[in-house]
């Protein structure tokens, strides 16, 4: 299987139009590949919370739109990262007119497979924390003949849990859009590999060049596989990383190290003992 990670750089000197013009024209050149994947928020920035709402749109908004055709001139399976999505009916936790940090998956003929919420929030009591609705639902897509994709986007990268979810949901690799600033670039590069280690599965996990609002990001994009070697990695500029993997081998390393056969569930903390 060969996927193209695009790892383009978002910065403030460039429009959003010309950004989404320049990210389908290199989807296209990826025609031969199997899966390509763009970044969070690659649109506006993961960091400029300004223009989140400014830059909003509906589900099949302009990007939707551009993707979709794009999929289908190339003839790949897309994971075209993330949008700030505005919600259009009652849906999620915030509910009509929220915004929600909605990755799209598009099969090769340009139809919308998957839609996902970012559940984890980046900001902690800002950004968008306080921007931006939480998804409440774990979404995989099987690619037939090729492989089963668990999504997640960036934050979520630091929460295993939602990992497990995916895996007993049948997820093999496991794809990752983020917006991850250069300064925390070693927690990248470690929970990459964690992830892809505990789950034995792959991850391909794609971030943004460049620098916006202030925020260097860490480029670094990473492909890992299910014994957490890895495979490819990209450098701190713009760049579209490619790379051939064997999908198979995540069942294999699951036969060979049975590890998570071995998982004990439901094991709760003992209630403090009080010494009298
Ligand atoms: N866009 C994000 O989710 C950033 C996450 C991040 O910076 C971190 O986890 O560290």
């Amino acid at each position: 299987m060969r996927a193209s990670l695009i790892q383009i750089a978002v910065d403030e000197g460039e429009s959003v139009d010309s950004r989404r013009r320049r990210a389908a024209a290199l989807v296209r050149q990826q025609a031969g590949a199997d899966l390509v994947v763009l970044p969070e928020l690659w649109t506006t920035g993961a960091f400029a919370h300004d223009e989140f709402a400014r830059q909003a749109e509906p589900l099949e908004g302009p990007t939707y739109e551009a993707m979709a055709k794009a999929a289908t001139d190339a003839g790949v399976w897309l994971h075209a990262g993330s949008i700030p999505e505005r919600a259009e009916a009652e849906g999620g936790t915030a509910g009509e007119g929220a915004l929600y940090n909605t990755s799209l998956v598009f099969s090769p003929s340009g139809d919308l497979v998957a839609a996902y919420r970012k559940i984890h929030r980046f900001g902690f009591d800002r950004g968008e924390a306080v921007l931006m609705g939480a998804g409440d639902e774990l979404v995989t897509v099987r690619l037939p003949g090729l492989t089963t994709v668990g999504v997640a986007t960036c934050y979520d990268l630091r929460f295993p849990e939602l990992f497990r979810g995916l895996v007993d949901a049948g997820a093999e690799t496991f794809v990752i859009p983020a917006g991850w600033p250069e300064r925390r670039r070693t927690h990248w590069t470690l929970l990459a590999q964690a992830r892809a280690v505990e789950n034995q599965a792959y991850v391909l996990a794609c971030g943004t060049a460049g620098t916006h609002a202030g925020v260097a990001q860490a480029g670094h994009s990473i492909v890992v596989d299910p014994w957490g070697t890895v495979l490819a990695e990209a450098g701190a500029g713009e760049e579209v990383l490619t790379v051939e993997f064997e999908p198979g081998k995540v069942a294999q390393t699951r036969e060979q190290f049975p590890a998570l056969k071995d998982r004990v569930l439901g094991v709760v903390a003992p209630e403090p003992r009080h010494r009298s």
